[in-house]
């Protein structure tokens, strides 16, 4: 049909894989290819997703190479996510007692029956992409220019479709506009920060500054309860981690295992975070909405309890036409996951984008510029 999309997943981490969970159920979306650190599925008339996330389950490959000699260069697929050498663990000792493999040649997508081994993982899916409609980035980005340096390439591919990403760093956004000519000489529309903050809540903050003719701050506080899904989403955390007094991009890659586990034991499960570098401040900007100085974001995440520990909102405060000086709040129930706002909202964002690109609208939009379809 011609209103069906399909989509490629890059990245079956803690985001990838529940990407192609909530797309199950959703209508005209088939997912047609996914992959991961060390392998890749393709299936253009449709994954076995059922499959796929019972492989992956406990097994996201989401560490480096086992022998930990991986090179992190900046050229290099490897230095998009660093994290602890196997040596120490490296998230590969959890469930080693039932065979599952954390690390290693047979981690991740190869663990499923219609996975296949690669070194050249992303390089595959750009070579299926003619029959793609979109891909969903969900990469680790800890080398600030992984994710550009992707789309690049699937420019350089003449890829004509859709790419969102679920990027968080303000400085990321800079770098997909230094390559929006590009991207758009090639037929890609490109959604960036597509996830929940930004994305989500980027876009509900440009719905709330709609009463005022002048926004003067947008607060935007999350609050993540992860008990269950921490295994999983170790490559989110430590992302966060990097945002921490006294920790940065660096430091936070070059961290063990061990080393979270101890970080997270010094907090009791609780991380707190203040001033965030979240993209939502340059997409709100880029909108038209408010200074990006203006924004402002934090959170709390707490590894021990599926609870959320704050509920997440958005506070908008401006002045509307006639002089009055108010602030309008969006809420998020506390019973809705991180998961489900992420990628509840990055594949609509990637369905509206479709819409876009079929219509002949090529180039860089965040989240505040497309209203995501459902
Ligand atoms: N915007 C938001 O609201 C939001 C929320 C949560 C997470 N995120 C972002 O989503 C991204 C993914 O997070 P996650 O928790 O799923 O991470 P993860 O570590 O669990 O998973 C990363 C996946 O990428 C794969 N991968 C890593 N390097 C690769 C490479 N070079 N080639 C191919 N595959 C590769 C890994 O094998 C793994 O499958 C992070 O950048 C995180 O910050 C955004």
């Amino acid at each position: 049909m011609d209103d069906d999309v399909t989509f490629a997943v890059l990245g079956t981490g803690g985001i990838g894989r529940r990407t192609l969970d909530v797309a199950r159920h959703k209508e005209g979306l088939t997912p047609v290819a996914a992959c991961d650190r060390n392998g890749v599925a393709v299936d253009h008339s449709g994954l076995d997703v059922a499959e796929l996330l019972d492989a992956t389950e406990g097994n996201i490959a989401s560490g480096p190479e086992a022998d930990g000699d991986t090179p992190a260069t900046p050229e290099s697929d490897y230095a998009s996510d660093g994290g602890a050498t196997a040596m120490d663990g490296g998230g590969n000792g959890q469930t080693a007692s039932d065979g599952v493999k954390q690390a290693g040649e047979d981690a991740g997508i190869v663990a499923s029956g219609q996975g296949e081994p690669t070194e050249t993982p992303i390089d595959d899916v750009i070579d299926e992409s003619d029959a793609i409609d979109a891909v969903l980035l969900a990469l680790p980005n800890l080398e600030h220019d992984f994710v550009p340096r992707v789309a690049e390439r699937f420019a350089a591919a003449g890829y004509e479709g859709v790419l969102v990403d679920v990027l968080k760093r303000s400085r990321v956004v800079g770098m997909l506009d230094d390559r929006a000519d590009t991207l758009e000489d090639s037929g890609i529309t490109f959604v960036c920060g597509a996830g929940a903050t930004p994305g989500f809540l980027t876009g509900a903050a440009a719905l709330a500054a709609q009463s005022f003719v002048e926004v003067e701050e947008v607060e935007i506080w999350w609050g993540v309860g992860l008990k269950s899904g921490y295994e999983d989403n170790r490559g989110t955390v430590r992302e966060d981690i990097a945002h921490l007094d006294g920790y940065d991009i660096e430091r936070a890659r070059e961290l063990s295992e061990t080393e979270i586990e101890e970080l997270v034991e010094e907090h009791d499960g609780r991380l707190e975070f203040h001033d965030m570098e979240h993209a939502d401040d340059v997409l709100l900007e880029r909108a038209g909405i408010c200074d990006a100085a203006d924004v402002s974001v934090g959170g709390v995440l707490d590894v021990r309890s599926d609870e959320k520990p704050t509920t997440t909102t958005v506070r908008v405060t401006g002045t509307t036409f006639d002089g009055e000086r108010g602030t309008n709040t969006f809420e998020l129930d506390d019973a809705t996951s991180m998961e489900a706002n992420v990628n509840g909202p990055a594949l609509g964002y990637l369905k509206a984008a479709v819409l876009r690109n079929r219509a002949g609208d090529y180039g860089v939009y965040g989240p505040s510029e497309v209203m995501p379809s459902f």
